[in-house]
């Protein structure tokens, strides 16, 4: 059907769109198209769009299909999570949780597979139990720029913390020595690796460890990720006082750690340390650990105390960043 266009040249076609969306004059029922070099965006208004200088022509596009959402097959938005093309539930609810699954395939979300949660995350690896609804549980999850393939039977990941990630590799420099001490896939050690730092990722896991030389190569910073399967506690030994940052993600026992992070640190180190404590005291447990792992071989001044994230009612997942000079 012909409707009015703005005709533009492809690679002006998303400023275009935007600068057409932001005065509201965008046609949402028909689909923009490419003919002969051309990109054509449907217009509601084709003498508003031509008052604002665009050039605009009659050019037959097709009817835009609305979007089938879960929420429009269910009568209800369902509450799910979002890793790579996989949709995480937490119903306990079998029959709900099905219903659910049936929804989320059946609407044009881009999601293959759907899991639901089937045991807390459990054991030294972190991983959890699931029922796979629909598909399984490989993905390449995106976040930040990054990709990362993972196997959520085998490894742990959480999505939530993707923005708490990225405040941590904004602090890093090019050229500074990096060691995560749990590393998994490799979501904090691949950005920093990426702003130039030299990364030692360490995991128990060797599943975790396979996928975090994996992302390495996929993000193009293999030449500067170290991935060491085994105990920290052991791969500590040959990088002592090697690390001008570390990470410590291992919230409820990192403190059993302090003195393998005390290790690992230069001269000069940061430390950022996760936690989930009540929240009467939320930082306070952790700082006195770090205090008494470091001090007086180290000067310890925290520098950030941080609220990640509710973790459950009256328990925090918090994150200190601590400096330790000698
Ligand atoms: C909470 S996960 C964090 C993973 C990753 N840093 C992230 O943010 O996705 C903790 C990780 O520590 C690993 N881990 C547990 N005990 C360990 C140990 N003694 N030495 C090395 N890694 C260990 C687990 O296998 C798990 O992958």
């Amino acid at each position: 059907m012909e409707v009015p266009c703005v005709r533009v040249r492809p690679q002006e076609g998303e400023t275009t769109r935007s600068a057409l969306a932001a005065r509201d004059l965008v046609d949402d029922d028909h689909e923009i198209t490419v003919a002969d070099g051309w990109l054509y965006v449907p217009v509601d208004d084709g003498e508003a769009a031509e008052r604002e200088g665009y050039t605009v022509v009659a050019h037959d596009v097709p009817p835009r299909r609305g979007q089938v959402m879960p929420a429009d097959i269910l009568g209800e938005e369902p509450s799910y999570e979002r890793l790579g093309d996989i949709a995480i539930l937490d119903i306990e609810d079998a029959e709900a949780a099905r219903a659910v699954a049936d929804a989320i395939v059946e609407s044009d979300l881009p999601i293959d597979s759907v899991v639901n949660r089937a045991s807390k995350v459990k054991g030294e690896l972190r991983v959890r139990d699931w029922d796979v609804l629909v598909g399984d549980t490989r993905t390449v999850h995106r976040e930040y720029g990054f990709e990362y393939a993972l196997d959520l039977a085998s490894v742990y990941f959480s999505p939530r913390l993707a923005t708490e990630r990225h405040r941590v590799a904004e602090q890093v420099e090019s050229g500074e020595r990096a060691f995560d001490m749990f590393a998994g896939v490799g979501p904090f050690v691949i950005p920093f690796a990426a702003r130039g730092a030299t990364c030692v990722g360490a995991d128990l896991n060797e599943a975790a460890v396979e996928f975090l030389r994996e992302n390495a190569e996929r993000n193009g910073v293999a030449d500067r990720v170290t991935a060491v399967a085994g105990d920290v506690r052991e791969v500590a030994t040959e990088y002592e006082g090697w690390a001008d940052r570390l990470v410590m993600n291992l919230p409820h026992s990192a403190d059993a750690f302090l003195d393998t992070a005390v290790t690992l640190a230069g001269d000069d180190c940061t430390l950022h340390y996760y936690d989930i404590q009540h929240d009467e005291d939320p930082f306070g447990p952790g700082e006195r650990a770090i205090r008494d792992a470091a001090e007086p071989e180290y000067t310890v001044r925290v520098e950030t105390r941080r609220l990640v994230r509710s973790y459950a009612p009256h328990e925090e997942n918090v994150c200190l960043d601590v400096r330790l000079t000698r």
